[in-house]
Order: structure tokens, then sequence, then C-alpha cells
């Protein structure tokens, strides 16, 4: 099996403050990917690292083969990298629509629409495309920022804590959605999350990461062992 998207040892600074210390994770084709850990513990800044937002100081990050240097944001999204952030960044004066169509910018334009399968999964969307943004539940805005990045058709497609402040049944709904992504679209997908009963279900993979370093790395059915949970006790 190929790998999707490799981090390799990568080492990321705030100033003087070291964040991530040479860490490494590989997402593989067609699997969920969980990494998990408690508050501060460099989660998000893996993903910024991944996606561009934050520049690396040491290691690389490997997308489909090709090695992600400085590249920004931007042409990481071009280049198949989906990105639905923490706290979803929804644009709270546009329309549902509106939000959709920001995830056009670096398509072609004969790839410039809305995927109808997006409104099969979210079928909310489709009923609220004139509602404002910021009208929106936070789960429905939470299918929406999917939605946005499913719009720039990823084949790798990264989430910051999915289920963040999310009532059970829109969590359900998105699990399903993940999963249908993995088995029906061939999506590789890499998730970082707090909840552990989210990732036992939909997760194949996971790392677990303390003080900006991964402390473990196995299969899902990993969450239970004594030296993970440990990890992730408050
Ligand atoms: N922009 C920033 N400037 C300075 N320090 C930062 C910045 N962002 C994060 N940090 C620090 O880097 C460390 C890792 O933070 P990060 O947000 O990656 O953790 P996390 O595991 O995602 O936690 P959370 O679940 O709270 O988002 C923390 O000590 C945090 O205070």
């Amino acid at each position: 099996m190929t790998t999707a998207l490799l981090v390799n040892a990568i080492d990321l600074h705030y100033g003087a403050a070291q964040a991530l210390k040479s860490v490494s994770l590989e997402c593989k084709p067609n699997r969920i990917t969980a990494v998990l850990g408690r508050n501060g513990v460099g989660k998000s800044s893996t993903l910024r690292a991944i996606t561009g937002v934050n520049q690396i100081s040491a290691g690389e990050i490997i997308l489909n083969g090709e090695v992600l240097r400085k590249s920004p944001p931007y042409k990481r999204a071009r280049m198949g990298l989906g990105y639905v952030p923490q706290g979803r960044e929804i644009f709270p004066l546009l329309t549902v629509r509106e939000n959709l169509e920001t995830g056009y910018a670096g398509l072609k334009r004969a790839d410039r629409n809305i995927p109808a399968y997006i409104f099969e999964l979210f079928p909310v969307l489709k009923s609220m495309l004139g509602r404002r943004g910021g009208d929106l539940s936070g789960g429905q805005q939470q299918q929406l920022a999917i939605g946005r990045a499913l719009v720039t058709r990823p084949k790798v497609l990264v989430l910051d804590e999915p289920t963040e402040g999310i009532q059970p049944s829109i969590i359900k709904d998105i699990g399903r959605a993940l999963q249908f992504l993995r088995d029906e679209k061939g999506m590789t997908i890499l998730l970082v999350e707090q909840f552990l009963d989210f990732c036992r279900e939909i997760a194949d993979d996971i790392y677990v990461m303390d003080r900006g370093e991964v402390q473990h790395a196995g299969p899902a059915s990993d969450l239970d062992l004594p030296d993970v949970r440990r990890h992730l006790m408050v």
C-alpha cells in the first residue's frame, strides 16, 4: 500500500517556542487516520504545517509523492489537499451557496460546479442555499465547511476537530459522510479529534500526540491500550 500523505520528522516553531518535535505521520490511501491528544499538544499545528498555513523548520511533507517544500496553502489545495479548519471559518455574511463557491478558486472553469453528492451527504445545505452562513447552527456550519472543502475536489481531506461543539445526531451524519468519502470516493482522510468514541467508530489508524511529539502509532483498536489512555487523560 502506498502513502497518500507522508509527514516526515517535522519541527515547527512559534518564535522561540517549539510546538512540534520531529513529528512523523503516514496516511494511507482509502483510510481514515486520526490524530488524538489533549489540548495544546500540537494537533492543530500539525495540520497547519500540512496545509501550509504555518511553515515547518525541519523535516518534509510529501503529498502523493511530491515534496511540498514552502508552497502556500492555495497551491496545496490545487494539488488535491482539502482543509476543514478548526472553528469552521465559514463566511458569515455570504450565503451557503456563496460559501460553497469560494471552493472554485483553484478549479478549472469546467470544474466550477458543486458536485451533487455533497447535497446527498448533507441535504440541509441544499435546503439552505440562500441563507447566510452566519445564520446556520454550529453543526450545519460544520457540514458547510466540509462541503466547501469537497468542492475543491480533494484527494486528501484534512479536518481539525470536526465534532467540536456539535450535537450527536450531526456527529453521526459527519461520521457517515467521512466513511462514504473513504469507501465510495477513494479519499484519504486525516482528522484531529478529542472525541474518542468518534475515532473508535470511524478511524482505521491512530496517532497519539503529547507535548509536541507522536507518542504512539497503530490501528484504531489501540485506543483502549492503557499506555494510549494515559496520554489522553486530562
Ligand atoms: N499562533 C501561535 N503562536 C504561538 N504559540 C502557538 C500558536 N498556536 C499554537 N501555539 C502553541 O503551540 C502549542 C500547540 O498548539 P496546537 O494548537 O497545535 O495544539 P492542539 O493540540 O491543536 O490543541 P487544541 O486542541 O487546543 O487546538 C501550544 O502550546 C500552543 O499554545
